[in-house]
């Protein structure tokens, strides 16, 4: 096994030292992995070996906020996986993120790499902290603080941060400009910057893209056809959300409802995405669209379509709502929106899902890009990053769905195969010593 330095300055937890909570977010994870290890037989040790993760850190942040008076702030960059390449994933900012939630999605980051075949490992980080509740001054202090507390453990060719719920490119920008201030101009820190610092055409829509591409494949596959005329039904209206239903409308497709954390919106013939994303950067309610009927947020999983795309938060789909989904296919634009129990639901109901490593493996790819162009020095132009993004899902869905029809697996299980496989071979090749 490699060796690990951890910076004197940060607070390293081991995992024997940390509590183990019962179907929590990493449990839930697991769950998963330990199915694709069935079928691969791999010895326990090795499976220890890839289902924990190499390092994690939990620092806190200390800011004077606008009204002169100090907050504290518990933040955690957990690395899970660097065999293949440095590690790679976002930042989470919201008040629910704890150490169980980012060390299953640093996991998940692993096996999503893998998965889309970039050379990168899995990382995950985050601030406990809800980022409407701060000022911009005060978020901008906060990233700056975090900056400082893991810029030993963080680096271009280390571990390469980006964006993920509640945190955006204008995040992405204080991140690269505080590192630079330690390490020297270093574009390559971070990606999901803006693109006119260092960003790539493209990251903005890219996760919601890839699901889009991702869903254009499972369809044809599966022999329903086209996106055109499908009616869509989408759980979140953020990054990921409004760029996928804006990109499905696009292709044809009719999204009939979607939701945000205060409301939802419906409308039996398609809502005009592009005049909602107007009406919600106008500053108004997402369920005050004209347009559109109000409805309840909580009916949103079980409104009748051909595609249910949960693009918001973990764990929706559960013991307790999976009888309700009233679609053909769940596609997961969010990280870990299925618990297994509701997997094993949807499952039984013949529901296809298609799962989150790689349904939303468009953001991180055209992270890559981004961090190719700027080791570089060099700009693509968005139809390129558009046209490469959508050569890597069409690849990675062939070999998943390959390995789902030839071992009888479902898409998941097909996926994490061939994930462990290829973080396995990188292990075996590099060796321990
Ligand atoms: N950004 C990226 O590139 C990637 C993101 N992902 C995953 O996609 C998912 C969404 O991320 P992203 O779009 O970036 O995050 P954003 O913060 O941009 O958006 C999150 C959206 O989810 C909504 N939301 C929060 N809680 C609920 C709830 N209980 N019910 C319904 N909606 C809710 C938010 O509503 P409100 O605005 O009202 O708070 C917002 O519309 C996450 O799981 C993330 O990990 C995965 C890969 C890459
Ligand atoms: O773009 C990236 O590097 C990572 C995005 C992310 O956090 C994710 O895919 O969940």
């Amino acid at each position: 096994m490699r060796a690990w330095r951890t910076p004197p300055c940060l607070t390293s937890l081991r995992h024997s030292d940390l509590q183990k909570r019962q179907n929590s977010a990493s449990a839930n994870t697991n769950y998963f992995i330990k199915e694709a290890l069935k079928e691969l037989e791999y010895p326990q040790k090795l499976q220890r070996l890839l289902l924990t993760p190499q390092r994690e850190v939990l620092v806190e942040l200390v800011i004077t906020k606008d009204n002169g008076e100090i907050e504290t702030f518990n933040a955690y960059r957990v690395q899970h996986d660097d065999s293949r390449g440095p590690y790679k994933g976002g930042l989470r900012y919201h008040p629910k993120v704890d150490l169980d939630d980012v060390r299953s999605l640093a996991s998940l980051m692993t096996w999503k790499t893998a998965v889309m075949d970039i050379p990168f490992g899995g990382a995950k980080g985050g601030i406990s902290v809800d980022p409407k509740l701060l000022s911009e001054r005060e978020l901008e202090k906060l990233t700056r603080k975090l900056v400082q507390a893991i810029k030993d453990t963080i680096g271009p060719q280390v571990d390469i941060p980006a964006p993920d719920v509640g945190s955006n490119a204008s995040v992405m920008a204080w991140f690269f400009d505080e590192y630079s201030k330690f390490s020297g101009f270093s574009p390559g820190v971070v990606t999901g910057k803006p693109v006119h610092l260092h960003g790539s055409y493209g990251r903005e829509a890219a996760t919601g893209r890839g699901t889009v591409f991702a869903t254009r494949e499972m369809l044809k596959a599966t022999g329903a056809g086209s996106i055109t005329d499908k009616k869509f039904v989408i759980q979140g209206f953020g990054n990921v959300g409004s760029w996928a239903a804006e990109i499905f409308e696009e292709h044809g497709g009719k999204v009939i409802a979607v939701s945000d954390a205060f409301g939802a919106v419906y409308n039996e013939n398609g809502l005009d995405i592009k005049a909602l994303r107007r009406h919600i950067a106008d500053g108004d309610l997402l369920s005050a669209f004209s347009e559109g009927e109000a409805i309840d947020k909580d009916t949103i999983l079980s409104i009748p379509c051909d595609v249910l795309v949960p693009a918001a938060i973990e764990g929706v789909i559960n013991a307790d709502t999976a009888g309700q989904v009233d679609a053909k296919y769940v596609v997961e634009a969010a990280n870990g929106p299925t618990t297994p129990e509701g997997d094993k639901i949807l499952r039984e109901r013949g529901i296809v899902v298609l799962p989150d490593i790689y349904t939303n493996g468009g953001g991180v790819t055209v992270s890559f890009f981004e961090w190719v162009q700027n080791l570089q020095n060099f700009r693509w132009e968005e139809e390129e990053v558009n046209k490469r993004l959508d050569l890597k899902m069409t690849e990675a869905f062939a070999q998943i769905w390959e390995i789902s029809r030839q071992k009888k697996l479902p898409l998941r299980t097909a996926a994490f195969v061939k994930a462990l496989q290829s973080v396995t071979r990188a292990h075996l090749h590099r060796g321990f010593d």
